[in-house]
Formats: structure tokens, sequence, C-alpha cells
């Protein structure tokens, strides 16, 4: 479904990515996971065109994806939530979807401004689908509040619900867990295991290692914008290159346990 091949980005002097090739099936919850600085960020930005690369492609449903405009890449089918929680502020949470959804709709944005005949149809659809996308992820009962009022890991979900109002094939998720609390992980670990039931492949950043293990069908581990392993979350554990990168040098020897807790 999405295939990166050679993907090389360097900031100055520093490689940020370098030769990162791998590929997500359809279907499958594919983890992305490192160290701070490995590089995760920069892969979904090259990904989803926010960089360019210096070498290398990516290719999205036999489609490539490098040098296309945001909406262009949603239009394509992929969605993604940003790491910094990313929605407007003092737009209500239906509202926040709603201008998701837009990208969908034949009146587009403009229209949406222009309010005319045929958009104001459009709109009253779109609302009532923005309240659906509300109730999928569990906040249904948040649509009318600000989306700053919300409580984090809420303001989390209305990022996904956002990025499902696009329809994408395969959502990007930037850190979904980070700053929730542990109920919040699991209920979000259940949205993440319904989202792919419903046909959506999954790319998940995430640092919170007990989610990543627990939801990923196979992982990519990235260290300093290398690709370190690939493979099922059983394998990549026991790798012992993946052991030092996460506890350092030496601790494969002796680690019997998973790398755990923060990376
Ligand atoms: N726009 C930029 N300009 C310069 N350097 C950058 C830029 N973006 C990222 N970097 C650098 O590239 C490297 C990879 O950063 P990146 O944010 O992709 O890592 P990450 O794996 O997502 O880290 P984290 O887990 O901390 O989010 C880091 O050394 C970072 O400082």
């Amino acid at each position: 479904m999405l295939q990166a091949q050679g993907l090389s980005k360097r900031f100055g002097g520093l490689q940020a990515l370098s030769d990162v090739s791998f590929q997500i099936r359809q279907g499958e919850i594919y983890g992305l996971i490192g160290p701070n600085g490995a590089g995760k960020t920069t892969l979904f930005n090259v990904l989803t065109s926010l960089y360019i690369p210096e070498s290398g492609t990516c290719t999205f449903g036999g489609q490539a994806l490098t040098g296309r405009k945001p909406h262009e890449i949603a239009a394509l089918g992929l969605a993604r939530t940003f790491q910094n929680i990313r929605l407007f502020g003092n737009l209500s949470a239906i509202e926040n979807v709603m201008i998701g959804r837009h990208i969908r709709t034949r009146g587009g944005v403009l229209g949406a401004v222009l309010r005319t005949g045929a958009t104001r149809r459009e709109e009253t659809a779109i609302e009532a689908r923005a309240h659906e996308l509300l109730d999928y992820v569990g906040i249904g009962h948040r649509a009318n509040d600000v989306a700053r009022s919300l409580p984090y890991g809420d303001q989390r979900r209305l990022e996904i619900a956002r990025a499902l109002a696009t329809e994408p094939k395969l959502l990007a998720l930037d850190e979904p867990a980070a700053g929730m609390n542990a109920s919040e992980t699991v209920v979000l670990r259940q949205l993440i295991e319904k989202i792919r039931a419903d046909g959506i492949t999954v790319l998940l950043i995430e640092h919170d290692m007990k989610l990543v293990m627990g939801l990923c069908d196979r992982v990519l581990v990235l260290e300093y914008g290398k690709v370190l392993a690939e493979g099922r979350p059983a394998e990549v554990q026991r790798n012992p290159k993946v052991i030092e990168a996460y506890l350092g040098a030496g601790a494969a020897h002796d680690a019997q346990t998973v790398p755990g807790g923060e990376a």
C-alpha cells in the first residue's frame, strides 16, 4: 500500500534519514519507533510531503507522494495527526471535524465560505457525518465545546476524528498517546483497533512501548535516521541491536526483559 524506497533527508550537516526503505501492507497496524531524534517525525513529514527528500521515493497505492500538496495527499487517502496537536482552538469540536471533511466535497472550502444552495445541502450532510465521527471516537457529547477547552485526551481524539473526516485509506498517528493517562491510553488502543477493523490501515509513531508492542503487526525501528530493525513486535523486542539502542551498550547481553517505558 505504502512503499518507501531509499529515503534520505538532511538538515544542514545532520543526516536525519539515510536510505530508509519499508513497505506498509493494506490492513495492518505498522509501528514506527526509535529513540528521541531517530528521525520518526522527519519520516512522517517526508511521507506526507511536508519535506522533500534528497533521494528516494515513496508511493501510495502506486502513486508518487513526493512533491504533492497537502490536500493532494489527503485526496489520495493518506491522513495524519500531529505530535503537537494542530486544532483550530477557537472553533468547536464539530467545526474542526467539518473542516477536515471539506476536502471531500464538491463545493470545497470556498463554497463553504460563500454558502451557495448546493453547499448548504452539502453542509447539512457534512455536519451529520461530523457528528457520527465524534461519536465514533467517543467525544460526541463534546460537539459544541470549543476545541481548546477540551481535556488533552479528547483533543487527541478530536484530531483523529478530523483526520478520519477525509476518509483516509491510511491514517498516520504521530504519538497519539502522548500526555494520556493509563486509562485514556486503553481507550485509545481500542479506538485504533476499531479503525483498523473498519478497513483503515494505520501507521503509528509512539513512545509508549506497551501500546506499540501490543497493537502493531509489524514495527520499524529507526536509530540516527537509519533502519535498525523491522519485524513483528516479538522479534524486534528480542533483537540485540534494538535492546542496545534503548537500554545502552552492553544491555543486550543480560537483557531478559523487553525494552520498555519512555524511549
Ligand atoms: N526542521 C528541522 N531542521 C533541522 N533539524 C531538524 C528538523 N527537524 C528535525 N531535525 C533534526 O532531525 C533529527 C530527527 O528528528 P525527528 O524529529 O525526526 O526525530 P524523532 O525520532 O521524531 O524524535 P522524537 O521522538 O523526539 O519526536 C533530530 O536530530 C532533529 O533535531
